[in-house]
C-alpha cells in the first residue's frame, strides 16, 4: 500500500514563500469615507521563516492576510505565493489558513470533522499525525460545540496541516484564549514548524511574537513601520529614548550627524529621540546644540511599540 507521509523536511527554495511589492487596498468607510486599509507595502518572506505580523486595531494585518490568501484582490500592486498567483497556490495545496472565526461545524465530532476534511483532500492516511502534531489526539470523540476555543483552533489548525502546505497563515488564532491554551496552541505551531514549514501569524501580542517567531514586521495604518529579526526589535525597543527641549531649526542638523536617529515623538515643546547610542547622543545635545532639560529613559517593548506603531 503506498501512503503519502507529511513532509519531514522540507528542501531550501530561492523563491520567496510571500512576495509583496506596492500592495494597496483602500475600503470605502460607513460613511463613505476612504479607508486606506493598506498603504504600498513592500515585503518578503522566505521558504522556512515564522514571521509575526504584529500591530494594532485596524493596522491592516487581516486586510493584508486576506490579499496572501487571495480572498481579497488589490487595487495595486502584487502578491506572489511562492513565485504564483495566491489561488493558484492554494489550489495547489501550498498554502492553508487558520482564521480566527468560522468554518467549523458544530454537531460533527472532532474526528468526523477531520477525517471529513482529509477525506477531501485524499489525506485520510495522515489522520493520526495530524490530530497528534495538532495536540488534539485524546479529543477525537468531543462534540465541536463542546471543545473550548483553545482546542477548537487546534482542530482548525489539524484541518490546514491536511493539505501538508508549505505555508501556513494563521490571523490571531489565539484570540480570546486563555494563557495555557495559547501557550498549548503555539507550543503545537512551534513544533511543527521545526520541520521548515513557513508560518506568517497576525497577533495583537507583543509576547506571542516574542516567543513564537524568528522575524517581526509590525504594522501600522496600512504601512510597515518596522521589520526585523525578534532580536533586533528587542534591542530597538530596549533602547533609551532621550527627550529634550530643542528648537525645531536644530533637527535638520543633528539628522545630518546621526543619520539613524529616529524621532519617536513631539510633545509639549520637548523632542524625544532614539540612537542605538544614547550616551553619545546625549552628549552632543548638550555641548553641541541648544537642547535643554534633557531626560534619558529606558523603554519598555509595550512602549517601543506603541512608539512604532503611532507613526510618531
Ligand atoms: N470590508 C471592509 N470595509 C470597510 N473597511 C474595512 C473593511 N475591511 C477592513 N476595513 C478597514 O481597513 C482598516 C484595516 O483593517 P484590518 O482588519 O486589515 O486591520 P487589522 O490590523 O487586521 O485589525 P484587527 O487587529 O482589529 O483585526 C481598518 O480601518 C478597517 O476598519
Amino acid at each position: 500500500m503506498t501512503q503519502r507521509h507529511l513532509t519531514p523536511a522540507r528542501t531550501a527554495s530561492t523563491v520567496p514563500a510571500i512576495a509583496i511589492s506596492d500592495l494597496s487596498k483602500r475600503f470605502r468607510g460607513s460613511k463613505g469615507e476612504t479607508v486606506q486599509a493598506v498603504d504600498g507595502i513592500d515585503l518578503q518572506i522566505q521558504p522556512g521563516e515564522v514571521v509575526a505580523f504584529l500591530g494594532p486595531n485596524g493596522a491592516g494585518k487581516t486586510t493584508t492576510i486576506d490579499m496572501i490568501l487571495g480572498l481579497t484582490t488589490p487595487d495595486s500592486g502584487e502578491v506572489r505565493v511562492f513565485g504564483r498567483d495566491p489561488r493558484e497556490a492554494a489550489r495547489a495545496g501550498r498554502i492553508a489558513a487558520v482564521m480566527q472565526t468560522g468554518g467549523l461545524l458544530d454537531d460533527f465530532t472532532v474526528a468526523e470533522t477531520v477525517s471529513t476534511v482529509a477525506a477531501l483532500h485524499g489525506r485520510t492516511a495522515d489522520i493520526p499525525e495530524v490530530m497528534r502534531r495538532a495536540d488534539i489526539a485524546d479529543l477525537g470523540a468531543r462534540k465541536v460545540s463542546r471543545c473550548s476555543g483553545g482546542e477548537q483552533q487546534r482542530l482548525k489548525f489539524a484541518l490546514a496541516l491536511l493539505p501538508d502546505p508549505d505555508l501556513i497563515v494563521l490571523d490571531e488564532p489565539t484570540a480570546g484564549m486563555d494563557v495555557e491554551s495559547r501557550r498549548t496552541f503555539w507550543a503545537a505551531m512551534r513544533a511543527d514548524a521545526q520541520h521548515g514549514r513557513t508560518v506568517l501569524f497576525a497577533t495583537h501580542y507583543l509576547e506571542e511574537a516574542d516567543s513564537f517567531a524568528d522575524r517581526i514586521v509590525m504594522m501600522a495604518s496600512g504601512r510597515v513601520v518596522a521589520d526585523g529579526s525578534t532580536a533586533d526589535i528587542r534591542a530597538r525597543a530596549s533602547r533609551r529614548i532621550v527627550s529634550a527641549v530643542l528648537d525645531d531649526d536644530a533637527v535638520p542638523g543633528l539628522q545630518r550627524v546621526f543619520p539613524d536617529l529616529e524621532i519617536t515623538e513631539r510633545r509639549g515643546g520637548r523632542i524625544y529621540l532614539s540612537l542605538e547610542n544614547s550616551d553619545v547622543l546625549a552628549r552632543h545635545l548638550l555641548t553641541s546644540t541648544r537642547a535643554r532639560d534633557l531626560e534619558i529613559a529606558s523603554h519598555n517593548l509595550e512602549d517601543a511599540f506603541v512608539a512604532l506603531t503611532t507613526g510618531a
